[in-house]
């Protein structure tokens, strides 16, 4: 069988789409398999829509604060179904553009999963075969099931975004990105919510930080339980029953969100049958350019073992794309200092290491600066609280290592930071920078 592209992609999420995109660009014969929409868990399932409603929970907030300056009229509840219809406009919109944008970059779209016959060769669905020397493994991830009694009466994220009423008293098991984010605009929408952690929330963040959240969280009436250990899940008369190990039962509750983590879609590809290596859970093993341990395969985004996160895969698809067809033989991802948003109620964000990461490292050469303070807008609307922000820093010309951000509009603030942070920033060039004010971001060029 004669090679029929030059390039085959399974999966059109964000790291599929960005490399079939980048391939193409460089002349490459792509052809990019899917048999489900376009745009993959970001788009449909993931940032998009998750940050759709964390918007509505947004408005809903800056609705109280305006009734408590002076506005007249008393915020409503929002109009579930209508919002998600709004969404689903904003999300076909996406999905068309990227079929429109693949047509017109000659990539070859196929709407049919594809598994692994040879190491250059796939077998779609209806049994056609398509060759190629380049094969990119970009299946991404679904979320984690647990066997556990009752776990079919919860939902997992992806069907939060088909619900067509505000849930009222939500139970989420879970300590990650996924459950922090839910229980933050669940909460401000108007669900009364509880969080079911295993010991920790959001671990790799900095501790300080996350136990700033937490507080800020619990203000908002969200119930945070650390060392929960869920066994079971019952229908009671009056909703939902869980049976929590330390503590006994729990509830009742009308929704149950089990945000536990995610799994690898990579059973159905038929690796082993090629001897492609994967780790115990099922994540695709690549080495620092993407390559897997057979020649020409080669894996980006959630199916990997690395950081699950849309630029991530974006990134890793990109470079790859160009080491194999765009002449640059030394082209990957650097995985360091990453930046990372949490986008909690308020959000939280990173980049590089955090306190406790710093310490480990480098010891007592490491300075930290913060600030705590309460954000002017919340001020205004006599909301309590704090934002914090924090520095990490290193040696006697304190080069920095880590930047974290606490409160509202770190979402936003973060990416500028990042940029000088991968270019070598010192606390010296913070001092130096002249600050914008007022604003919250000035905080992290004012430290003392
Ligand atoms: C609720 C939620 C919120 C998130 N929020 C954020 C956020 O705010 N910011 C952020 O950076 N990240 C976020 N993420 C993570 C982000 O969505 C993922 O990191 C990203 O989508 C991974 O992209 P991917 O291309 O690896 O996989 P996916 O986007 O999952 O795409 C994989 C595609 O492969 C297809 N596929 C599967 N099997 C086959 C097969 N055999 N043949 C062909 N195709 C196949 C699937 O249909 C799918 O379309 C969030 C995730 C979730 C769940
Ligand atoms: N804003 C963003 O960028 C964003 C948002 C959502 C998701 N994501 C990405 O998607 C990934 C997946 O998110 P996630 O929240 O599903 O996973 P996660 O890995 O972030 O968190 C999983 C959580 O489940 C807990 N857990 C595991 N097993 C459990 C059990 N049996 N009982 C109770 N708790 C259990 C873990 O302790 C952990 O707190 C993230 O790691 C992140 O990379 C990113």
């Amino acid at each position: 069988m004669t090679a029929s592209h030059d390039l085959i992609v399974l999966g059109a999420g964000s790291g599929g789409l960005a490399t079939a995109f980048r391939a193409a660009q460089h002349g490459a014969r792509v052809a990019l398999l899917d048999p489900g929409e376009l745009g993959g868990t970001c788009v449909h399932r993931g940032c998009v829509p998750k940050k759709a409603l964390w918007f509505a929970a947004q408005w809903a907030q800056a609705q109280q604060f305006a009734v408590y300056v002076g506005f007249a009229s008393e915020p409503g509840p929002l109009d579930w179904e209508r919002f998600r219809q709004v969404r689903l406009r904003y999300i076909d919109a996406i999905d068309q553009s990227y079929a429109r944008r693949l047509q017109s970059a000659s990539v070859q779209l196929i709407r049919q999963a594809g598994r692994f016959v040879a190491a250059d060769t796939i077998e779609l669905t209806d049994g056609s075969q398509l060759q190629a020397a380049q094969i990119v493994i970009a299946t991404g991830a679904r979320p984690r099931t647990l066997a556990l009694p009752g776990f079919g009466l919860g939902m997992v994220s992806d069907d939060v975004f088909a619900l067509q009423s505000l849930p009222r008293r939500v139970a989420i098991v879970g300590g990650g990105y996924v459950a922090v984010e839910f229980a933050g605009l669940l909460q401000a929408l108007g669900s009364k919510v509880e969080v079911l952690a295993h010991e920790h929330l959001l671990e790799g963040f900095d501790t300080e930080l996350v136990l700033a959240l937490r507080e800020l969280m619990e203000a908002q009436g969200i119930r945070v339980n650390l060392h929960s250990a869920i066994q079971a899940a019952h229908r009671g008369d009056a909703g939902i029953l869980l049976d929590d190990a330390p503590t006994g039962s729990r509830g009742p509750y009308d929704a149950l969100l089990w945000a536990v983590g995610r799994v690898p879609n990579s059973e159905a590809l038929e690796l082993g049958s090629i001897g492609v290596e994967t780790d115990e859970r099922g994540h695709v093993l690549t080495d620092a350019r993407q390559d897997t341990n057979v020649k020409g395969v080669h894996a980006v985004g959630d199916v990997t073992e690395r950081k699950a996160l849309t630029p991530v895969a974006v990134a890793a698809g990109r470079r790859l794309a160009d080491r194999l067809f765009g002449g640059q033989p030394d082209a990957q991802l650097v995985y360091e200092n990453i930046p990372s948003v949490v986008f909690s109620e308020p959000p939280l964000g990173m980049v590089g290491l955090t306190e406790e990461a710093a310490r480990e490292q480098y010891g007592d050469a490491v300075t930290v600066y913060r600030s705590r303070f309460t954000p002017m807008q919340w001020a205004l609307a006599g909301m309590q609280g704090q934002s914090l922000m924090k520095l990490v820093c290193v040696g006697r010309d304190e080069r920095v290592l880590g930047i974290h951000a606490l409160g509202p509009g770190a979402e936003e603030m973060l990416q500028g930071f990042a940029v000088a942070l991968k270019l070598g920033l010192r606390k010296c060039d913070l001092d130096a920078t002249v600050a914008i004010h007022p604003s919250s971001a000035e905080e992290l060029v004012l430290m003392g």
